[in-house]
C-alpha cells in the first residue's frame, strides 16, 4: 500500500466547490486501484483568513506545506474582501516563487462533446509551457509622487538561468511529443527582454537539431490560437505571455473551467503544485454550477506526477466519456450542477 499525503487549499470561491470535487474522483481511483491510499490534509489559507490575520497564510505556512508530497490548490482571490494582489503574491504566488516552481505546464486539446468557439477546431492539441518565476511577474519596482505627477515602474527579470530553464524544458517536452517548440515573443517591441529572449531560444534549439522550431511575435501567437490552434505542439513563453495564452487555450476548448494546470519544481527541493488554470469565479460562487473538470484534470496531472501515469489516464478518459454523454454544467452547454458531473465521472470510474 503506498500513501500520498496531499496539502489542499482550496482558496477562495469556486476552489471550494471544484476542489472536494476532484478529491472524490481522487479516493474513488485510489479505492478502485487497491494499492495506493490518499490522505489529505486541508489548509483553510484564503480571502477570509486574511480578513482575519492580517495575512494569507501562517508564519510559518511554507514551513508546514514542505513536508507534503505535493500540493493541490483551488483558486485564490475575492477582490470584494482584499485586493488581488495582495491576495495572489501572498499565497499563490508566494508559493510558486519559494518552492521554486519554475516551470507552468498547461495543456488544451480539442475535447469531443463541447462545442469549440471555433469553426474549425481542427483536433488541436497543444501544451503551452510557461516560465513561473520571473518575466513581467515581479515585485520589482515602485511608485513615487502624488496626482498628476504620480509615476509607477514595474521592471519585468529575465535571466539567463530562468529563460533557459524553460525553453529547455520545452524541448524536452517536445521530443515526447511531435516535435515543434514555438517560442513566444515580442521583440519588435519591448526591447530588452525579447531579444534576449529569442537569443537563448536559438542557442538552446541547436541542442536540438531534431526539433522543429518556430518563433511568432505574442499578439500573432494569440491571434494564431484561435485561427489555426492545431499548428502548435508544445509553446514556450514568458509568464505573462503564457498566462493570457493559457486562458486562450481554455477559451478554444469550450471554456476557462476545463484547463489544467501543474507548477513544477524541478530540482526536488519543494512539492509541485496542481491548481487548474481559473480563477475563483466570484460570478457563479455558491450556485454548484462550477465545472469540476479543469480541476479534476489537474487531479490527473498529480496523478502523473506521483508516478501514478495509469490512474491518471482513467480519470481522464471517465472525463471525458461523462462530457460527451452529455452531463456537463452550463458553461460548456448543458444543465448538470458540478456534484452531477463529479458523480458520473466517479460512477464510470468504478465500472
Ligand atoms: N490561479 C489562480 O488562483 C487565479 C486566480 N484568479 C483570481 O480569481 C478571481 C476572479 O478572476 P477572473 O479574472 O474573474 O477569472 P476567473 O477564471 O475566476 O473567471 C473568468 C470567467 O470564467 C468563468 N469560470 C472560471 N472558472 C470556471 C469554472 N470552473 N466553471 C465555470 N465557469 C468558470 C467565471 O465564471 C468567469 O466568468 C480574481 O480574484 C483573480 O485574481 C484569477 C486567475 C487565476
Ligand atoms: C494569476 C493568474 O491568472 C495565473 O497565474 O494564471
Ligand atoms: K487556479
Ligand atoms: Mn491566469
Amino acid at each position: 500500500m503506498s500513501k500520498h499525503e496531499i496539502a489542499v487549499i482550496p482558496g477562495d470561491g469556486i476552489g471550494n466547490e471544484v476542489v472536494p470535487a476532484a478529491l472524490d474522483v481522487l479516493n474513488t481511483v485510489a479505492e478502485v486501484h487497491g494499492g495506493i491510499t490518499f490522505e489529505f490534509t486541508n489548509f483553510p489559507w484564503n480571502c477570509d483568513y486574511y480578513l482575519k490575520h492580517g495575512q494569507m497564510m501562517p508564519e510559518d505556512g511554507l514551513n508546514t506545506l514542505q513536508s507534503f508530497e505535493a500540493i493541490f490548490l483551488g483558486a485564490v482571490g475575492d477582490p470584494a474582501k482584499v485586493a488581488d494582489h495582495i491576495s495572489l503574491w501572498g499565497l499563490l504566488i508566494k508559493i510558486r516563487r519559494e518552492f521554486e516552481q519554475v516551470i507552468n505546464i498547461r495543456p488544451a486539446k480539442f475535447i469531443n462533446g463541447i462545442v469549440s468557439p471555433l469553426t474549425n477546431p481542427n483536433d488541436f492539441d497543444l501544451i503551452v509551457v510557461r516560465e513561473n518565476s520571473e518575466g513581467e511577474y515581479s515585485e520589482v519596482g515602485g511608485r513615487i509622487h502624488k496626482g498628476e505627477d504620480q509615476i509607477a515602474i514595474q521592471n519585468a527579470i529575465f535571466t539567463r538561468k530562468g529563460t533557459e530553464r524553460a525553453i529547455r524544458y520545452a524541448f524536452e517536452l517536445a521530443a515526447k511529443r511531435r516535435g515543434h517548440v514555438t517560442s513566444a515573443t515580442k521583440s519588435n517591441g519591448i526591447f530588452h527582454s525579447m531579444p534576449f529572449w529569442d537569443e537563448v531560444f536559438t542557442e538552446t534549439s541547436r541542442d536540438y537539431p531534431e526539433t522543429r522550431t518556430s518563433s511568432y511575435h505574442i499578439d500573432a501567437l494569440a491571434a494564431f490560437f484561435v485561427t489555426k490552434p492545431h499548428i502548435f505542439d508544445v509553446i514556450v513563453a514568458s509568464n505573462l505571455f503564457g498566462d493570457i495564452l493559457t486562458d486562450i487555450g481554455a477559451a478554444i476548448m469550450g471554456s476557462i473551467g476545463i484547463a489544467p494546470a501543474a507548477n513544477i519544481n524541478l530540482n526536488g527541493k519543494y512539492p509541485s503544485m496542481f491548481e487548474p488554470v481559473h480563477g475563483s469565479a466570484p460570478d457563479i460562487c455558491g450556485r454548484g454550477i462550477a465545472n469540476p473538470t479543469g480541476q479534476i484534470w489537474t487531479a490527473k496531472m498529480m496523478l502523473d506526477h506521483l508516478g501514478q501515469q495509469e490512474l491518471g489516464q482513467k480519470v481522464l478518459t471517465a472525463m471525458e466519456e461523462t462530457i460527451l454523454s452529455g452531463i456537463k454544467t452550463p458553461d460548456i452547454g448543458g444543465n448538470a450542477s458540478t456534484k452531477e458531473m463529479t458523480e458520473d465521472i466517479c460512477r464510470r470510474l468504478k465500472k
